[in-house]
């Protein structure tokens, strides 16, 4: 493994290089990859590990029909490469179990009876292992149990494989029956089109995960946007002005900025008085949160939040009840305005 600093902590990382795809191919020559669930992790691994030659079939249940519909026009053939859930979990010698978390819990009972001695199973999070009291997820013991997670949407782990970059991604090994799952699972991950890949465990994998797509990445990402939003608002600014300069320039320039060359590089790109007033403002915002985030952590950790989603999840309405809820975000006054905003820009496709 490739030891790199990460700002003064040496830490082990698989890269590209150092596992390769020909010795993916090697590893994974005689296995049969089952990808269940159709979503949106399990189109965008099936397809890139199809793509680099590996032998993939997917197992989808057919009433949930668009996305049985999806797997069929992206080539999976019903009855070859496209089966009913535990068919494909039957011949797979390699699980991936890429439904949605909750229907990992609804579906176990099933998909354990289709497991057999010396088979791989693969998860994308680590939600249902770590959180086993809730889910009921516990793996027989001749099975090895790993773990590969892109982190990042499946929509980007595809077109990023598309445009020839990768995606990093976490791995763990819960469990080595066959003493073949750390080579297992490094194949696997370079297989579904990984940059690089960095040790971790089921634990830290969820733990981190969990915090980031309700905090920075996610829901504190869209508070703090909608708070700005509401000042500026109220103080008189016009939508456009107010989205502008709470999202767009973000989006358009800002970001990229510190995705480039980090956020010291996006300040020394900005104004002296932007640079300033950010590095005062800075510490004040870091504080204000702080506490939102210790909460939060705390939150993870205790299974409160893995409760509620599950909860929430296995409502018979959930569906509507969470396009109701995206349709009034989509609906709300600042993200119209961002709507008519984007169509401005010169190469608008939306
Ligand atoms: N969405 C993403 O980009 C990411 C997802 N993950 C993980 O990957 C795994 C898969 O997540 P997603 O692709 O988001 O899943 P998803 O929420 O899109 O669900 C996948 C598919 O599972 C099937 N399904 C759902 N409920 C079912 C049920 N009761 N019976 C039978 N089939 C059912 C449906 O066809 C659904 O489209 C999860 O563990 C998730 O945490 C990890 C990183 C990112
Ligand atoms: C894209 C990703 O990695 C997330 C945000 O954690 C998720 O979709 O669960
Ligand atoms: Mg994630
Ligand atoms: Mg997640």
């Amino acid at each position: 493994m490739a030891k790199i600093d990460f700002g003064g902590v040496i830490e082990d990382v698989v890269t590209r290089e150092e596992f390769t795809l020909e010795k993916a191919r090697e590893v994974l020559k005689n296995e049969t990859i089952a990808v269940i669930g159709y979503g949106v992790q399990g189109p965008a691994q099936a397809l890139n590990m199809r793509d680099q030659g590996f032998n993939v079939i997917v197992g989808q249940s057919p009433e949930f029909k668009s996305d049985w519909d999806k797997a069929i026009a992206d080539g999976f053939v019903p009855g070859e490469t496209l089966f009913p859930v535990a068919d494909a979990a039957k011949k797979g010698t390699i699980v991936q179990y890429l439904v949605s978390d909750a229907a990992q819990r609804i579906l176990w009972p099933e998909l354990k009876e289709c497991l057999n001695e010396g088979d791989a199973l693969y998860f994308s999070h680590g939600f249902s292992v770590t959180y086993k009291e809730q889910t009921g997820v516990i793996p027989p013991s001749n099975i090895d149990v790993i773990l590969c997670a892109p982190k990042g949407s499946g929509t980007s782990v595809r077109r990023n494989f598309l445009a020839g970059a990768g995606i990093n991604s976490s791995y763990s090994v819960f469990q080595d029956y066959t003493g073949r799952a750390t080579e297992r699972v490094l194949a696997l991950g370079i297989a579904i089109g990984s940059g690089y890949l960095f040790p971790t465990t089921f634990e830290k994998e969820v733990y981190s995960d969990l915090t980031g797509e309700r905090g920075v990445l996610m829901g504190a990402l869209a508070g703090i946007m909608d708070a700005q939003y509401k000042v500026l608002r109220e103080n008189g600014h016009s939508p456009s002005e107010a989205f502008n300069e709470t999202v767009e320039e973000l989006t358009q320039s800002l970001i990229r900025l510190v995705d480039e060359k980090g956020m010291d590089w996006m300040y020394a790109n900005c104004s002296a008085t932007a640079q300033r007033g950010a590095l005062d403002w800075m510490p004040r915002f870091r504080d204000a949160v702080l506490p939102v985030f210790k909460q939060l952590y705390e939150n993870v950790k205790s299974g409160k939040e893995t409760q509620r989603v599950i909860q929430a999840l296995s409502q018979p309405d959930y569906r509507n009840v969470l396009e109701a809820e995206l349709n009034e975000l989509g609906n709300s006054e600042i993200w119209k305005a961002g709507q008519a905003v984007r169509k401005l820009r010169p190469n608008h496709k939306e």
